[in-house]
């Protein structure tokens, strides 16, 4: 897209923000699409679009190509929601829509407040203006006036960091020094509604990082994101609620964790399951509408666990079975099987107790058996841990990809086992257990649980660990001198002590 295009649907974006401002002023709602579609005309040859603009109306030169079909839903002020979907599915589509960027073909897009977006970032700079010049240009693109962009100009170079090369044509600079100068200008404008593409994935990891905290800061005060990812746990990490795309329609909008758990059923199933599962996905999605889940069926358990924290009876339970009968996921998922089938998945003590109150550094098992329904090869078998929030914390598989146990007939059962030291602090976590193997369509998932056990770390009263993972560290802090020292010599001073 030329930088002129760009400019017109940017400005054609405020205008379309500032309209949808007044019709929502008092609602809230952040962003209402009702259903939208968005036909692509898609031509065979070059010259097929000459004739097309020729013949207009008269013959169709051009096929049509529906990337989005009928897609509603609402996001309330304050949340985030996230997009996932296969390559092509419509995600990036879906958020031009609502940024502005490009028209639906049908249906319609309402945003209550300014929208930043940052997505094909950098595309809008004139490559012939300085950075400088830019940021001006983008701030009034985006409705700021000149006054504003002075007041915020500072901020937006010293987030860019891209020094001196803020006075350079943006045509010298390096693409990632571009995508720098646009986040920034994007990530400090007023606004109420963020627009990101994850697959950005702007500049280095500490930039990134960088994105990242000012994303969440953004939401922290209350602002409302529109996030894609392919990434199902840094959906879930993020995001309240999840909209699954599929060749342009919306399968199902509900709580992340949820969305996300089905949608890698979904994508894992064989062929002949799909249609099954995407209409399971549909009727789910009817019934989220805005509920939310409670993972564990917490009857009892929290008030049994922490009487189990405080006795003094904790401290003796070292190797002693504790084990909760009513600390289990409240929504285990299995994935189709595809010719394995895991079976009486547990924790246990290294004597074979039964456990899911465990002591953090305690070595613990987690064992499943899993039985073959045809012959099957190049098996692994795999563990994951995670927070209650789905955060995937760590696992380990059998052996390397396209390793494994060679070949099992069919009617053979294995018994799986990981041996593991959850160095976790207080909290519950989440077990999910897989088979792999290697089929025709390469290595996929013969079977997978989700959630297939839930433990509880007790609490250790001698720890100082903050967080989630225990990094075993030692604290330690030596007094080295007085109030003697002035300002001006301490760093004298340090120096002086590491040569001692
Ligand atoms: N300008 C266009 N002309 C024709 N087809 C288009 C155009 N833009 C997108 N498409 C098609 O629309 C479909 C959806 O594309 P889109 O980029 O929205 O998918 P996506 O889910 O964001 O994919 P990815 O995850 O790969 O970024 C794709 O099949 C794509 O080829």
């Amino acid at each position: 897209m030329s930088s002129d295009v760009k400019v017109v649907d940017q400005l054609n974006s405020t205008k379309q923000a500032e309209k949808s401002a007044d019709i929502n002023a008092t609602s809230n709602i952040a962003i209402s699409v009702k259903n939208v579609g968005k036909c692509f005309q898609i031509y065979d040859r070059p010259q097929d679009r000459l004739k097309q603009s020729i013949f207009r109306g008269r013959r169709q030169y051009y096929r049509e190509f529906w990337a989005l079909k009928d897609v509603s839903f609402e996001v309330k002020k304050g949340e985030t929601i996230g997009i996932i979907g296969r390559n092509g599915s419509g995600k990036s589509t879906l958020l031009q829509i609502i940024a502005g960027t490009l028209s639906p073909t049908e249906g319609e897009v309402q945003v209550n407040g300014r929208v930043a977006a940052l997505l094909e970032l950098g595309s809008g700079f004139n490559p012939e203006f300085t950075g400088r010049e830019n940021v001006f240009m983008n701030g009034a693109i985006l409705g700021l006036s000149k006054e504003d962009t002075d007041s915020l100009f500072e901020d937006i170079v010293a987030f860019a960091d891209i020094g001196d090369f803020i006075d350079q044509p943006v045509k010298t600079y390096s693409s990632g020094m571009a995508v720098r100068l646009a986040f920034a200008v994007q990530a400090m404008i007023p606004k109420e509604v963020l627009i990101v593409d994850e697959a950005l994935a702007v500049g280095d990891e500490l930039f990134q990082r960088k994105c990242y905290a000012k994303i969440e800061e953004f939401k922290r005060q209350g602002g409302t994101i529109l996030f894609v990812s392919h990434s199902g746990s840094t959906i879930i990490e993020l995001c309240d609620r999840a909209m699954l795309l599929d060749s342009g329609e919306s399968l199902l909008i509900g709580p992340s964790k949820r969305v996300v758990n089905l949608y890698q059923k979904y994508i894992y199933a064989p062929a002949s399951k799909k249609e099954l599962i995407r209409q399971e996905m549909i009727e789910q999605s009817q019934q989220f509408s805005g509920e939310v889940n409670t993972k564990v069926q917490l009857a009892g358990t929290q008030k049994r666990a922490e009487r189990v924290e405080q006795s003094s009876e904790a401290k003796q339970v070292r190797q002693r079975a504790m084990y909760d009968p009513f600390l289990v996921p409240k929504e285990t998922l299995q994935y189709e099987s595809r010719g394995a089938k895991i079976y009486n998945p547990e924790i246990t003590t290294l004597t074979g107790e039964k456990v899911n109150l465990l002591i953090p550094g305690d070595r613990y098992i987690w064992r499943y058996y899993v039985k073959f329904h045809k012959p099957c090869q190049n098996l692994r078998f795999g563990m994951l841990i995670k927070t209650a929030s789905g955060f995937e914390l760590g696992g380990s598989v059998s052996s390397f990809s396209g390793e494994g146990v060679s070949f099992l007939q069919s009617g053979d059962i294995v018994k799986v086992e990981f041996t593991f030291t959850p160095r976790l602090n207080t909290g519950t976590y989440f077990l999910n257990g897989g088979v792999l193997g290697l089929t025709e369509e390469g290595e996929v998932y013969l079977d997978r649980g989700i959630d297939l056990a839930a433990f509880k770390i007790l609490h250790n009263e001698d720890s100082l660990m903050t967080s989630i993972v225990d990094f075993s560290v030692v604290p330690e802090v030596i007094e080295v001198a007085g109030p003697d020292i002035p300002e001006s010599k301490i760093e004298g001073f340090l120096h002086s002590l590491h040569e001692c």
